[in-house]
């Protein structure tokens, strides 16, 4: 089921049950879900074939970083698995990120293939410790544009980029933002954080959402918050 939501709820948990006892109190009409590193790890391929099963639209964020042929082979293994849409690191480079989308293209597969740009957890500090010396919005910027040329569908940004994001690569080019942050929910691990309306305004095409919603209290009630949040 394809949903018009821009939301993707982090299903960030450390067990298939876990992971599935909060994707069946979730709607695949009202959002999609995102398996990542952790959920992947501990239940491999058998969580995306119960969350297709429920309908979900799955973001499979593995954030492949390697040597292009290797990198193009994963891409090709995820999207054979059906996901809606997977994720490279763009400081992999130009070659690897054109290994990806030949990969895909050759083998007529249409998973949607993003790539991030610097991780909203990171500040300027952390980028100068790594030896970046440009400001997160600079360095955003140069990745994206190459991930563009390179013929990503996207990029995974903080939503503080996505308004010169929109004017560099245009409106259809993907902007998924994570960092998203209800005014009153704690930053967590993330730097680079905006309001769930102040993302959408922002540009964001899609907005990821983890611990506001999944470590909530109430995390329906979490969930019904955001999306009055975005409709009113
Ligand atoms: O690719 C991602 O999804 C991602 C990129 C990024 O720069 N920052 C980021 O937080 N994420 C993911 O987005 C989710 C954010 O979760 P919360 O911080 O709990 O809302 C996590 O699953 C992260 O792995």
């Amino acid at each position: 089921m394809s949903s018009a939501s821009p939301l993707i709820i982090a299903l960030d948990y450390p067990s298939l049950d876990a992971a599935l006892c909060m994707a069946d109190q979730l709607d695949p009409a009202r959002c999609r879900v995102k398996v990542g590193k952790e959920l992947y790890t501990r239940s491999g391929p058998d969580v995306l074939e119960a969350l297709h099963g429920r309908g979900f639209e799955v973001f499979l964020d593995l954030k492949f970083h390697d040597i292009p042929n290797t990198v193009a082979g994963a891409v090709q293994a995820a999207a054979e698995q059906g996901v809606w849409m997977v994720n490279v690191h763009a400081s992999g480079g130009r070659r690897m990120m054109e290994a990806a989308r030949e990969r895909l293209d050759r083998h007529a597969l249409s998973t949607q293939l993003i790539a991030v740009t610097v991780l909203t957890s990171m500040s300027a500090e952390d980028l100068a410790e790594v030896g970046v010396a440009v400001s997160p919005a600079e360095q955003v910027a140069r990745l994206a544009a190459l991930a563009q040329q390179s013929g990503m569908d996207g990029v995974v940004c903080s939503a503080q980029e996505a308004t010169a994001l929109r004017d560099l690569c245009g409106e259809d080019f993907l902007k998924v933002t994570p960092g998203i942050r209800p005014a009153s929910a704690a930053a967590d691990d993330q730097r680079r954080v905006l309001t769930p309306s102040a993302a959408m305004a922002a540009g964001s095409t899609h907005l990821v959402v983890g611990r506001p919603v999944t470590q909530a209290e109430d995390p329906m009630s979490a969930l019904a918050a955001l999306e009055s949040e975005l409709a009113g």
